[in-house]
């Protein structure tokens, strides 16, 4: 299998914490992959540590055949699942300072985005508002032409028309070369999206399918799935 992201006995704890216990997986290229699981998961701790945020860890993790490293996050486009903008930012110097540390930036692409989302021109980022505000950096992170693209909530904080576009855009990626990893809770609006889905429960893999799969096999949507696997005890 010709993989971007390639996991091989991955742990991660925090002190007495073990956020991942022992990861292995394969994520194919050219495939919408959902990254799901409940609270606590290790969804983030797995996502920080492919942007090479977190470096402390066992195990081997590879993109595109190299270890996690200044090679590794020229290839990956990031959306976290907080807003990274500081207050004095404007539009144009965050664009400018994106054309210059990225090759892979599309300025036409951030443009076309930028109207499309319907944000307003104004010059200081922290003046939009907050949807805007994450509009803006989903923006960003759709202009580079990357190989993998990790979308941590990308549809959290968006209005219901907005979050159509959105995952209308992320659609457009199928069908190319980028792979495309995408965690979120709002599992209803995201299930057509995907060509695969990993379920995490307390830091392990606890199941990598084919979605139609998957749905064909329990005869029941992702979202029944997912509450079936992951239901609390009463
Ligand atoms: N900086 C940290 N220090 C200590 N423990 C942490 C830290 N970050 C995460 N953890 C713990 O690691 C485990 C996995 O957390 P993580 O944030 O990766 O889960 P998640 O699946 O992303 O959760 P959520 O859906 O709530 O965002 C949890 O038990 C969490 O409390």
């Amino acid at each position: 299998m010709d993989s971007i992201v390639s996991i091989q006995n991955l742990k991660k704890s925090y002190g007495r914490t073990e956020a991942l216990v022992d990861v292995n997986l394969e994520l194919p290229k050219g495939k919408i992959i959902g990254l799901l699981g409940p609270n606590g998961s290790g969804k983030t701790t797995l996502i920080k540590i492919l942007t090479g945020l977190l470096q402390q860890f066992e195990g081997e993790v590879k993109i595109d055949g190299m270890p996690i490293s200044k090679d590794t996050k020229r290839v990956v486009s990031y959306l976290p699942d907080q807003l990274y903008y500081d207050s004095w930012m404007k539009i144009m110097d965050l664009k400018r300072y994106f054309m210059d540390m990225y090759n892979d930036f599309d300025e036409a692409r951030f443009d076309e985005l930028i109207q499309q989302f319907q944000i307003p021109k104004r010059d200081l980022i922290r003046k939009l508002s907050k949807g805007n505000q994450e509009k803006l950096q989903l923006a960003f992170v759709l202009s580079r032409n990357a190989k993998l693209y990790i979308f941590d909530e990308p549809i959290g904080g968006v209005d219901p028309a907005l979050r159509e576009i959105i995952l209308e855009t992320i659609m457009n990626y199928r069908n190319t070369d980028a792979t495309i990893l995408l965690s979120t809770h709002q599992i209803y609006d995201v299930e057509q999206l995907f060509d695969e889905v990993v379920f995490l429960k307390q830091g392990h893999v606890m199941l990598h399918q084919n979605l139609d799969e998957l749905i064909a096999e329990k005869n029941k949507s992702l979202l029944e799935i997912f509450k079936e696997v992951f239901k609390y005890a009463r």
